[in-house]
């Protein structure tokens, strides 16, 4: 049933025969990923794979070597992330992803940078979503705690309200109490219609969670899947989840 359902939905994301790396250095080879629209899907697989270099690429941040990018009916192959971001799509790095001295309000607010007024309803919808930040706007983001951060980087990308958010490692470095807490705030995003395209480290919890998982293996598709099927996979479980 889950799986028609999923297969139901419109294609809002198509990665089609995609090679790209970094500079002459090719890293990802024929790679095939959708999303569909409000889909929630997981990319997985061992270090090195390429699982960022995949996310790096749909936002327009690596050589693009082959094939296509294609989001809501539009080619972003060779897209810039400035031009890419008014189409619809967020992205939240793993690393350096808010201005450290800069204020929360501050870091949202460059979060729509490309509008030329504040949208105040988004700002508003954050603040409501993550309470803290509205507590702290006034505070300067490299302040925060690591968890805190995550939120605002996360705001930051909801400011343009995207119909497709990339998460690259989302819980990489929250203390394991704030884990389950961060996949609750990125259910309730989905659940309000956004789509997303997530990379973890944490594969089996990503994988309860999401519509749909992705394993990646040497920069090549491995194996795809309901999040389900692919835990319930032998094969999966013992070469990428630890048994
Ligand atoms: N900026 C870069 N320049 C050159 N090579 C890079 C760059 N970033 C990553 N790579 C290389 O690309 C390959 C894939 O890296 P990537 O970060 O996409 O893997 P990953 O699956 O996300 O791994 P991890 O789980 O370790 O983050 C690795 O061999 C890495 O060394």
């Amino acid at each position: 049933m889950e799986a028609e359902e999923t297969r139901a939905r419109e294609t809002l994301l198509e990665v089609s025969n995609l090679d790209a790396g970094y500079g002459d250095l090719q890293i990802l080879t024929d790679l095939e990923m959708t999303v569909g629209r409000g889909e929630y899907v997981t990319i997985v697989g061992p270090n090195g794979a390429g699982k960022s270099t995949a996310m790096k690429s749909v936002f327009g941040l690596t050589s693009h070597m082959g094939g296509t990018v294609t989001f809501d009916g539009t080619d972003i192959t060779q897209m810039v992330p400035e031009e890419i971001i008014h189409h619809g799509l967020g992205y939240v790095p793993q690393n350096d992803n808010v201005f450290s001295s800069l204020t929360v309000r501050e870091n949202l607010e460059m979060g729509a940078y490309i509008l030329d007024e504040v949208p105040e309803d988004a700002l508003q919808a954050v603040f409501d979503r993550f309470p803290i930040l509205e507590r702290r706007q006034e505070q300067k983001a490299g302040t925060m705690s690591g968890g805190q951060q995550q939120m605002l980087a996360m705001g930051r990308a909801l400011m343009l309200e995207p119909k497709l958010l990339l998460l690259d490692e989302p819980s990489a470095g929250l203390a394991p109490d704030l884990v389950a807490d961060m996949f609750d705030r990125i259910d309730d995003i989905n659940d309000a219609g956004t789509a997303i395209l997530m990379v973890e480290q944490n594969a089996k919890e990503a994988l309860r969670r999401c519509d749909r998982g992705y394993v990646l293996v040497n920069g090549k598709n491995g194996y795809v899947g309901s999040g389900r099927d692919l835990l319930d996979d032998e094969e999966v479980r013992q070469r990428f989840l630890g048994g």
